[in-house]
């Protein structure tokens, strides 16, 4: 209990309680060290283990009045609040709004509850959505805190929400039919379960080992299929998820995402979609049982591949054709979301190999795949941007070549 409130019911606008500056990770004396006006912060639940407490920290005036509700330690609040997303709020422009014109539109979907249907021709590499989360929950209020705890939590931050914004997250799939019996913890608890996200912390944020439990309530409509025509990826400067078009959609097309990596045989991933309380019926999961065992090989030597192409010691058997053969099973696969991959394995290894032109295509083809893919400030971007610039110049020129001379 840092802040000497049980039950915040402070109203919007009020900074009731600032957190010690010592929390920050910045130090008393950094510039950068600062108070966040946080419009609600308690409760606080400190586990049995815990060296710091959990709190929930609500800023309800937070991208134009949408809030946000954080549950985590003092010190990655503070963190968090000194990020672009909350200190520039002119980062935030264009997120959280819909399309215009709309291209898709929500609707009720068989057997899988409501979904995204599209309304117009999209584009491979249009953003369809921009959404910052409505609720962070640190892992840590998983590891360390009772579920009774954590679950108060959670009820806590999203009732501090402004009420129209709560109304959203509360009336997302919980992922059974009647809600009516649950109690509002329970109720949060299972929207969580069914709608969140994985977010890694960012270079700056001290506790590297905890990720943040994400809720992004336009983009939880998104349904799953194993084999997607979009996918997402989180900006820690705007602290928001987008998801860009994977392939070319046609007007009736639903969008989808993956859930899961999809890199793995049918089976895997009919197990790890069951932990989300689906079996899935995507076209690939109902195969027949020839083509989906083909499927099934596809996936194993890619992965097999894989392992060559990674492979910058003198034994690897990589080679340009290993990565055409890769670019062709990612082809076979339909895997539109990481084809960008195939298309990197095949530049470095055309360079390594000394053939400059074949090595400046792929490059080419692999940013222009990766860039609504993985982000236009991933590393990997950067480093093929180099490459098609100047192959001769490149890490991965001739290496293979001069392996194999020193043999
Ligand atoms: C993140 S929500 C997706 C949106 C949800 N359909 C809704 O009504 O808001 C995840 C839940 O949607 C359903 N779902 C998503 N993809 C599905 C699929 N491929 N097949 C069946 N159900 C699916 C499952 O109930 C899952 O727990």
């Amino acid at each position: 209990e840092i802040c000497g409130l049980e039950h915040s019911t402070i109203p919007v606008g009020s900074p009731v309680c600032l957190i010690d500056p010592s929390y920050t990770v910045f130090g008393k004396n950094s510039s950068r060290a600062r108070r966040h006006s946080w419009t609600h912060s308690s409760p606080c639940s400190h586990g049995e283990w815990s060296e710091q407490p959990i709190c929930v920290f609500t800023d309800a005036i937070f991208a134009g009045e949408r809030g946000i509700s954080l549950v985590t330690t003092p010190q990655r609040a503070n963190y968090l609040a000194t990020t672009p997303a909350f200190v520039e709020p002119a980062v935030l422009e264009g997120i959280n709004r819909g399309l215009n014109p709309a291209k898709f539109e929500m609707r009720a979907i068989p057997g899988k509850g409501m979904g995204l249907i599209a309304t117009a021709y999209i584009q491979r590499g249009d953003l369809l959505m921009a959404e910052n989360p409505s609720l962070m929950v640190d892992y840590r209020a998983f590891n360390e805190l009772t579920k009774v705890q954590y679950t108060s939590l959670q009820g806590h931050a999203v009732s501090n929400l402004p009420s129209s914004h709560s109304a959203i997250v509360l009336n997302l799939s919980a992922h059974t039919t009647d809600t009516s019996h649950l109690t509002l913890e329970e109720h949060v608890d299972l929207i969580a379960s069914t709608n969140c996200f994985d977010i890694d912390p960012d270079e700056g944020d001290e506790d590297q080992h905890n990720s943040f439990y994400s809720l992004f309530p336009a983009i939880a409509r998104f349904n799953h299929d194993c084999r997607p025509n979009a996918d997402y990826v989180f900006s820690h400067r705007t602290l928001a998820q987008y998801i860009y078009a994977a392939r070319d959609i046609a007007p009736g097309e639903e969008l989808t995402i993956s859930y899961i990596n999809p890199l793995m045989s049918r089976a895997e991933r009919q197990g790890r979609l069951k932990q989300w309380g689906f079996e899935c019926a995507c076209p690939l999961c109902t195969l027949d049982g020839a083509r989906r065992e083909e499927s099934d090989k596809r996936i194993e030597t890619i992965k097999k591949l894989h392992e060559e192409l990674r492979n910058w010691g003198r034994e690897s058997r990589a080679c340009p054709e290993m990565a055409e053969l890769l670019v062709g099973l990612y082809q076979m696969e339909r895997l539109d979301t990481i084809m960008y991959e195939a298309y990197m394995f095949a530049a470095l290894e055309y360079n390594a190999a000394g053939d400059p032109w074949m090595a400046v295509k792929y490059a080419r083809l692999a940013v222009e795949w990766g860039i609504p893919m993985a982000g236009p400030e991933d590393e990997d971007m950067g480093d093929l941007r180099e490459l098609a610039e100047n192959p001769w110049g490149h890490w991965s020129w001739l290496k293979r070549v001069k392996q194999q001379e020193e043999r």
